[in-house]
């Protein structure tokens, strides 16, 4: 939880400046992932691609922070997870996820997972998946002016999930006892439910509530 009590503001400017900066080499990065597993290229380009990334790591590592990113607030008070592995604008291992707010709570997104996603031959890695529903039933914990961590999270693989093809996330809350949170979701393709997850989040003891 680094981060999540530091007072950075930022003002939204500076932070949609930030995004513009960042976003392409976070997506460059996720191309090169791919590239990187999927690459039949000779083993002289492989030495080439190799040096070239560890001199690009130095020079991305000549100045950095402190330890993890954390969840920076900007003035208004928006939480940006960019460090996220689920909808991180600055971690490549994010898919990412885009998440769409209901009115009615519900937090739902449509994304697709490549080659770095992948469990049983040409399917998502279960535990991809629950990374996934943990995160957006979390999110609807959070739309919802709660905020928990996961004590539970029950996961249902009903059909395989397939890669490269078009997939969708949604939950929603279903009710709330005391300091716990009790929401829903799934993962669905074209043909319907692949992934059904229940979770409860639990406001930590001595941590005050959200809003
Ligand atoms: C800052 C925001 C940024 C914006 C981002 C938003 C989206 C983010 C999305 C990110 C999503 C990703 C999120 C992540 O990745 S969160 C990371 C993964 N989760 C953890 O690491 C949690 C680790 N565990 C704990 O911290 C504590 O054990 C918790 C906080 C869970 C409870 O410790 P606490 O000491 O406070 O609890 P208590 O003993 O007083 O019990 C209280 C009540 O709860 C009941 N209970 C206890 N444990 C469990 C359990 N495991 N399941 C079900 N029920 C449980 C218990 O019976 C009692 O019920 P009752 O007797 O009252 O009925």
């Amino acid at each position: 939880m680094t981060g999540y009590l530091d007072d950075i503001r930022v003002d939204p400017s500076e932070i949609a400046a930030q995004e513009a900066l960042y976003g392409p080499l976070t997506q460059s990065i996720r191309s090169l992932i791919d590239a990187a597993i999927r690459t039949e290229v000779d083993s002289e380009d492989i030495a080439g691609a190799t040096a070239a990334l560890t001199q690009v790591a130095s020079l991305l590592r000549a100045r950095q922070i402190d330890g993890s990113y954390g969840a920076q607030p900007s003035v208004t008070g928006v939480q940006r997870s960019w460090a996220s592995p689920v909808i991180g604008v600055r971690n490549p291992i994010a898919p990412p996820l885009i998440l769409e707010h209901e009115p009615d709570g519900r937090v739902w997104a449509r994304f697709r997972l490549g080659a770095g996603y992948e469990g049983p031959p040409s399917l998502v890695h279960g535990g991809v998946s629950a990374l996934i529903l943990d995160h957006v039933l979390g999110e609807a914990v959070h739309a919802s002016g709660h905020w928990g961590m996961t004590g539970t999270l029950t996961l249902r693989y009903r059909r395989p999930t397939p890669l490269n093809r078009p997939l969708r996330a949604d939950a929603r809350i279903d009710r709330v006892e005391g300091r716990k949170v009790y929401a829903d979701g799934s993962i669905s393709d074209e043909r319907g439910i692949t992934v059904e997850a229940s979770g409860i989040f639990i406001l930590p003891t001595g941590y005050a509530a959200a809003r």
